[in-house]
């Protein structure tokens, strides 16, 4: 990699074969960068290769023909530069395990918005523990899978410490339909990623219900909030929230029923269960782990956590949905913005 001139000559290897794997490796071959794209799956890498489609995850999409798709990891990752690691967080590490012997110096991005359960590590955390050798990065935004092949215009946000990581990235992905931003803010990035589907949850169930505007509107801005305090306890940058990866994210996976979280809280809105919700999707909604270890974590942290702790109260200790909202609107009544500087 490092004899490279040019990064025209950057060969990308996509780990995933599901819908935001796609999505990137259709991007990346489009600027016409080499791509191959892994998965376990055959059947799928060969629709993919002869039909240049992914059926399962983006109906009704082509897909870029320049796409390499296959099953062989070793193949995939061999002489790659850049690899973009789009699973699900958790089978996260087993697959990154895979991947152990063919990386070196690679620069390796995590798509992935989910937390690890037990460890409470984010994705980056993971590939640095698993590829020490490697440089990491996280990729974060509203970033919806069937929008982006769409050609919608998009922007993402692209953190690492690394700035070579973060230039590279914005030429892999950058066009005419795609904008690439930067921040050094990783953890904050990240982090804003995994909590906003928590709130993507919640606005589903609200839209389920019928409730206007103003309650969106409330529940949106009250999630930052509560999402902002629980990362600046852990050490994010609360101005991250502002951005893309955090406000950008929010509003996104709060506003549309192409969002899998959202869909995940519409239809427990509707009076389905959570198994039964989870069933109907197929695709992963992160946000449902993700909700039971930061409750657990703003417990032991002591932070104030009031729509966390009402989803929890619904959709594990099945607390009835009106009784929760009534006891959230009662609740105690904070400062509206707290950040500000006081003299
Ligand atoms: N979709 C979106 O709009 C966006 C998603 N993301 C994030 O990207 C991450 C990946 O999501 P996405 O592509 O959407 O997920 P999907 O549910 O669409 O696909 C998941 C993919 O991971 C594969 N997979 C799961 N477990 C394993 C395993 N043990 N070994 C090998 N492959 C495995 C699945 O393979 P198989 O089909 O064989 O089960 C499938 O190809 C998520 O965390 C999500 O938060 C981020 C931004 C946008
Ligand atoms: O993160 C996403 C958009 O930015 C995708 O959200 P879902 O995982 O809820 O579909």
């Amino acid at each position: 990699m490092g004899s490279k001139q040019l990064i025209a000559e950057y060969k990308v290897a996509v780990v995933g074969g599901g819908s935001f794997g796609s999505a990137l490796a259709d991007i990346v071959a489009a600027n016409k960068f080499c791509v191959r794209q892994w998965m376990r799956s055959q059947s799928q890498a060969d629709e993919i290769n002869q039909h240049h489609t992914n059926n399962q995850y983006l109906p009704e999409y082509p897909l870029h023909p320049a796409i390499e798709a296959t099953t062989d990891l070793a193949y995939a990752l061999k002489d790659s530069d850049v690899i973009l690691v789009a699973i699900p967080s958790k089978s996260f590490r087993t697959v990154v395990r895979q991947m152990q012997p063919f990386v070196q110096q690679q620069m390796v991005v995590s798509t992935t918005k989910g937390i690890e359960a037990d460890s409470f590590k984010l994705m980056s955390q993971i590939l640095e523990e698993e590829l020490p050798t490697a440089t990491v990065g996280v990729i974060s935004g509203p970033n919806l899978a069937k929008e982006i092949v769409a050609k919608a215009l998009t922007a993402t946000v692209v953190a690492s410490d690394s700035e070579v990581l973060c230039q590279t990235l914005q030429q892999l992905l950058h066009t005419d339909y795609f904008r690439v931003y930067s921040n050094t803010d990783r953890y904050g990035v990240e982090l804003g990623g995994a909590l906003k589907n928590i709130y993507a949850i919640v606005c589903g169930m609200g839209s389920a219900l019928s409730m206007g505007a103003n309650t969106q509107s409330m529940l949106m801005t009250r999630a930052l909030a509560e999402m902002s305090r629980f990362a600046v306890t852990l050490g994010a940058n609360p101005l991250t929230f502002l951005g893309l990866a955090g406000v950008g994210d929010l509003i996104v996976t709060c506003t549309s029923p192409l969002s899998r979280n959202f869909r995940v809280g519409y239809a427990v809105g509707k009076g389905q269960s959570l198994d039964e919700a989870e069933a109907e999707l197929g695709q992963v909604a992160e946000g449902v782990n993700t909700l039971s270890l930061v409750k657990v974590k703003a417990d032991e942290l002591s932070v104030y956590m009031p729509i966390v702790q009402g989803l929890y109260a619904i959709l594990v200790e099945q607390k009835p949905i009106a009784r929760v909202i009534r006891q959230l609107m009662l609740g105690e009544q904070k400062d509206d913005v707290e950040f500000l500087l006081h003299s």
